[in-house]
């Protein structure tokens, strides 16, 4: 180890040109010089100190790093953060957003770009590293994980290389004395930036962040007791800011706005959910369709799309498998319901209900009997919020036996959790495959597949 950080070090940086941040005032906890092994779940990097885990922010697996430590409260781990690199990490760059630098106090550091110190293809190995540490641990499953880039082709304007250019929606915070921009790391800090990078460049260009980094722009809202200014790019008509305060109520006809994803449209409310990635949508319909098992799909069966949105995946469906298809959208939101149901009108098959998804999977339970094939021989894809399907949900679902279901997830953790679980039911992972929807961030989306095999 002691040899490769020396390598580290000299591939990285010359000599005396150390990463340095201002120390950090007043902090409790005190200040370690660890060696960095791997990453963890949440883009955090370990290490070990008098056998106790610590959680380390900002370095690299392979690094020596000195460190605060900002959480002690726990038996078995810390919490810390780095506040020099002694010895570097070849994957270790220049970040990609100044002001969320390992050069800044760590109270100065925007969050939402963990990884944009790391080497594009580096961060990609890491993800792929936590997804399969996470199905081993959890799911029972060694599988490697090749985490691919976005297909350049599907996103125009992002910057493959630095990973910059794909956020389509962004949200800044407005603190009360008018400072306007992102959360520091890991709390509700909010930090003035004079720069957007990860944003589309029609967003960098109408947000109300000055070069200074205090707020600029007439009419922002941020000296008005705005709580938040959200910016939004579809891709068709112009990038939007939406200035948001703090008694606003949920309109009946909110402002609507329209992505395009190859030939279709989809209209959806403005600050109604949709991929964030310029290229995501695009990518998640490919993926989900390369994913279903054309031996497996029965169009005449009762198919899903749950967590449905506006019906973004069961397009996908259609357009694969062709209009007659039969496939119900379910989502909890009853205003993307209705979007949905407009957005598949041309396709006699499929309809949109407003439901949550254990509730309506409980009405489908209750509703198959003799007459009812109920879910055998469907296809569901299965979409679900950061927190994962859960016990409750897959219990139902695999108690219903679909033919294959195709899992959209967004966490690894909450993924390799629902793997156990479908595991538990007879459906085996038969395919996965990841792809980096959120660069320069810990975040990674896999598309996998589940097939009855019992
Ligand atoms: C990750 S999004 C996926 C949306 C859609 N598949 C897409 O790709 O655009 C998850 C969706 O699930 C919805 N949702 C959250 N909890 C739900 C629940 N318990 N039942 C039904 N829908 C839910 C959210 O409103 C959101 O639209």
């Amino acid at each position: 180890m002691a040899n490769s950080r020396r390598r580290h070090a000299r591939v990285a940086r010359p000599a005396g040109t150390r990463h340095r941040a201002p120390t950090r005032p007043a902090e409790p906890g005190p200040v370690l010089e660890l060696d960095v092994d791997r990453i963890a779940h949440g883009g955090v990097a370990v290490a070990r100190h008098e056998g106790r885990v610590v959680f380390v922010a900002d370095a690299v697996p392979g690094e020596r790093v000195r460190v605060r430590v900002t959480d002690a409260g726990h038996d078995r781990f810390w919490r810390a953060d780095t506040l020099e690199v002694l010895d570097a990490s070849p994957d270790r760059r220049e970040h990609v957003w100044a002001e969320a630098s390992v050069d800044r106090a760590p109270e100065h550091r925007v969050g939402g770009a963990e990884f944009g110190h790391i080497a594009m293809r580096r961060q990609r190995e890491l993800k792929g590293e936590v997804l399969h540490d996470a199905l081993a641990r959890m799911g029972g499953l060694e599988r490697e994980v090749d985490v691919r880039p976005v297909d350049p082709a599907l996103a125009p304007g992002v910057d493959p290389e630095s990973g910059t250019g794909w956020r389509t929606r962004v949200r800044l915070h407005v603190g009360a004395d008018g400072t306007v921009g992102p959360y520091a790391a890991r709390s509700h800090r909010i930090v003035p930036v004079s720069s957007l990078p990860l944003a589309v460049a029609e967003l960098e260009a109408i947000a109300p962040i000055g070069a200074d980094g205090r707020p600029a722009g007439a009419g922002t809202g941020a000296d008005s007791g705005a709580s938040a200014i959200d910016l939004v790019a579809p891709s068709t008509g112009a990038a939007e800011l939406v200035v948001r305060n703090p008694g606003d109520r949920r309109r009946d006809h909110p402002p609507t706005i329209v992505e395009r994803v190859g030939e279709r449209r989809f209209t959806l409310d403005r600050g109604g959910f949709w991929q964030v990635h310029r290229g995501a949508a695009a990518t998640l319909t490919r993926a989900v369709q390369e994913a279903v098992d054309p031996d497996r799909f029965d169009p005449e069966a009762d198919n899903q799309d749950l967590y449905g949105g506006v019906g973004l995946l069961a397009a996908a469906i259609g357009d694969r498998f062709g209009p007659s298809t039969r496939i119900t959208t379910v989502e909890a939101d009853a205003r993307a319901t209705e979007h949905a149901g407009a957005n598949l009108a041309d396709w006699v098959g499929a309809r949109a209900v407003s439901d949550r998804v254990d509730r309506y999977l409980d009405r489908l339970a209750g509703a198959a009997d003799a007459a009812s094939r109920g879910l055998r021989g469907a296809t569901v894809v299965l979409d679900p919020p950061r927190a994962g399907a859960g016990r409750a949900v897959v219990d139902r679902l695999a108690g219903l036996r679909p033919a294959q279901v195709v899992y959209v997830a967004c966490d690894p953790v909450a993924l390799a959790r629902d793997v156990a679980t479908f595991r538990e039911h007879g459906y085996e992972l038969e395919t996965l495959d990841a792809f980096d929807l959120f660069p320069n961030t810990h975040h990674v989306e896999a598309v996998a597949r589940f097939a009855a095999i019992v």
